[in-house]
């Protein structure tokens, strides 16, 4: 059985003070929340006073990005080490917006996974097809690739532990969700791609979130669909009322 994780990517949201403030409201709001695992992938700058906060409740922290390499001359970069130094137990690779705006590409998002496994770091990898492909009727194709590109060379146990993230990117920031339908269509076959590609177990084990516009009003129909397990949410985590509705979403 897998817990489904609700993760918020808070994105290029929030100074100190303010996610300090918002992680104390949200952790008595979601202290009761049962089966199910919270994180909050914050900025860099904020995760230091947040693991200050966060502590030993139920609220796990994660960085937005993460460079392969240990450490050197990367300006700006972040190496796991150092993430982990503040307490984030997850890390999101290859966000769409890192993706389009900051051009990662799968070969780089491929040795960042790596490194992340290597590090005792859960990725959560973002998956995800354009509106042009999804018109186009070639999303299937779009998400294969991009799990046969970025999983390359990755060992099944890693995969069992790591999170997937299906993001359609005419989804994310839009107020349009895919239908819940849609979104189950494409996952289950994301979790029929992992066991192609390795096996059964592994396809059973690894948990796949949906991102792109959850909120908590459409939270329950997309959780009741039986291969989403848990999402990643941009806008709707930036207040702790709305985000602890989605992860109480039973
Ligand atoms: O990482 C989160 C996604 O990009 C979804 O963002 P959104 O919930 O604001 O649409």
């Amino acid at each position: 059985m897998r817990t489904p994780l609700m993760a918020g990517n808070w994105k290029m949201n929030k100074t100190v003070d303010e996610a300090v403030a918002m992680v104390n409201e949200l952790k008595d709001l979601v202290a009761d929340a049962e089966d199910v695992d919270v994180a909050i992938c914050a900025p860099a700058v904020d995760l230091y006073a947040m693991n200050e906060v966060v502590g030993d409740t139920n609220i796990d922290l994660g960085a937005q990005n993460m460079y392969y390499k240990e450490s050197g001359a990367y300006t700006a970069e972040l190496s796991p080490s150092m993430i982990k130094s503040v307490g984030c137990k997850y890390a999101i690779i290859g966000h769409s917006e890192r993706r389009e705006i900051f051009g990662e590409t799968d070969e780089l998002l491929n040795l960042k996974l790596k490194t992340a496994f290597a590090n005792d770091i859960v990725p959560i990898l973002c998956i995800g097809e354009k509106l042009s492909e999804r018109e186009a009727g070639t999303h299937f194709d779009r998400v294969k690739f991009q799990l046969a590109a970025n999983l390359s060379g990755v060992e099944a146990d890693d995969v069992k532990n790591m999170v997937l993230a299906y993001e359609p990117l005419w989804a994310i920031g839009t107020g349009k969700t895919a239908t819940p339908e849609q979104a189950e269509e494409i996952i289950k076959f994301i979790r029929e791609t992992v066991e192609e590609m390795y096996d059964a177990d592994t396809a059973e084990a690894v948990r796949i979130q949906y991102g792109g516009s959850v909120k908590p009003h459409n939270v329950k129909e997309i959780m009741a669909q039986p291969n989403i397990d848990g999402a990643l949410v941009g806008g709707a985590s930036l207040e702790a009322e709305s985000f602890s509705k989605i992860v109480k979403f039973k």
